[in-house]
């Protein structure tokens, strides 16, 4: 793919996952700028990914032909209102931010940019990412294909025709890490009562998540209802979890939580 400097404004979680699947996907480190103000986050990333890193947000901009904004949505005003002094004209921006519109990040930078908004996931750490993208018209094409080739180095991506969509893709993927992890946090911790050290509890959740998982993957014509059927033996065991699940409303409990996600990614755009 075609190689072109980045700074990832903001080392944190998201950033961290990112730059290391790049970099094992072949991107040159040598390539990658990372900042923050403490070095916390900076060291490990230089050390572990062999990439540029600082605490000078303007310099790193400045000399990028891309830059990544990857803080929190609540400093992006504060990061943001310094670099309303560099010609942004030539650069693509790429903010990987919950919540910022792309109208509020042109206020914020005070200039039409030429932006892609992506809404990555953190397995993007072990090239297993799931990344939503949206761009507007006036990005280039080469700009958008840069964009989708650097996402597509660290897992797949999906693109989304009105901004909107953003926040679908972050209670579908952005967030949905955290609700099969804590899922998994549930099923550990129940399997300790039943007596399993913590290790072997992890291992027998974490084998059966991963096996289901691969299971979906390499039966792209199968229904996920057919999936669960080939466990679900008639009048044994699987049933009466199910059934104890659906007593309780677990479809109905996913659909409020992925909604709750997206009023927050709406409430957050007025926010910040
Ligand atoms: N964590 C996740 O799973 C996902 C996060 N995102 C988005 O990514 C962005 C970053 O989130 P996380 O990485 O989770 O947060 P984080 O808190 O782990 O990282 C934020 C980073 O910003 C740095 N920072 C703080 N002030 C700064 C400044 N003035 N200049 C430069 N860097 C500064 C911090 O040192 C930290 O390294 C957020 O906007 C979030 O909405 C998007 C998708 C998934
Ligand atoms: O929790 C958040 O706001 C960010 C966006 C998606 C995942 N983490």
């Amino acid at each position: 793919m075609e190689q072109r400097s980045i700074a990832f404004i903001g080392a944190g979680n998201m950033a961290r996952s990112i730059i290391a699947g790049l970099v094992c996907s072949g991107y040159p480190a040598d390539k990658i700028t990372a900042t923050a103000p403490g070095p916390a986050r900076r060291e490990p990333l230089a050390r572990d990914y062999g990439i540029h890193t600082g605490d000078d947000n303007l310099l790193a901009a400045e000399q990028a032909e891309v830059i990544v904004l990857a803080v929190k949505p609540q400093l992006m005003e504060e990061v943001c209102r310094p670099l309303q002094g560099i010609d942004l004209s030539g650069k693509l921006v790429i903010s990987i931010a919950a919540g910022i519109s792309a109208q509020r990040l042109n206020e914020m930078l005070a200039t039409e940019l030429n932006l892609v908004r992506v809404m990555p996931n953190t397995p993007s750490l072990i090239g297993k990412g799931m990344s939503g993208m949206y761009a507007s018209d006036l990005v280039a094409a080469a700009d958008k294909a840069f964009a989708e080739n650097l996402m597509r180095a660290v897992g797949e991506v999906c693109w989304v025709e009105q901004e909107s969509g953003i926040n679908g893709i972050i209670a579908a993927a952005g967030s949905a890490p955290a609700y099969f992890f804590l899922f998994m946090e549930a099923m550990q911790t129940e399997a300790i009562r039943q007596g399993f050290d913590p290790q072997t509890a992890r291992l027998l959740v974490q084998q059966s998540a991963a096996g289901a998982a691969e299971m979906v993957v390499a039966n792209p014509d199968t229904e996920l209802a057919t999936l669960r059927e080939q466990v679900t033996s008639k009048g044994g065991t699987t049933a009466e979890a199910l059934r104890t699940f659906n007593e309780h409303q677990l479809s109905d409990t996913v659909a409020k939580a992925m909604r709750a996600a997206i009023s927050r990614a709406e409430e957050m755009e007025k926010l910040f």
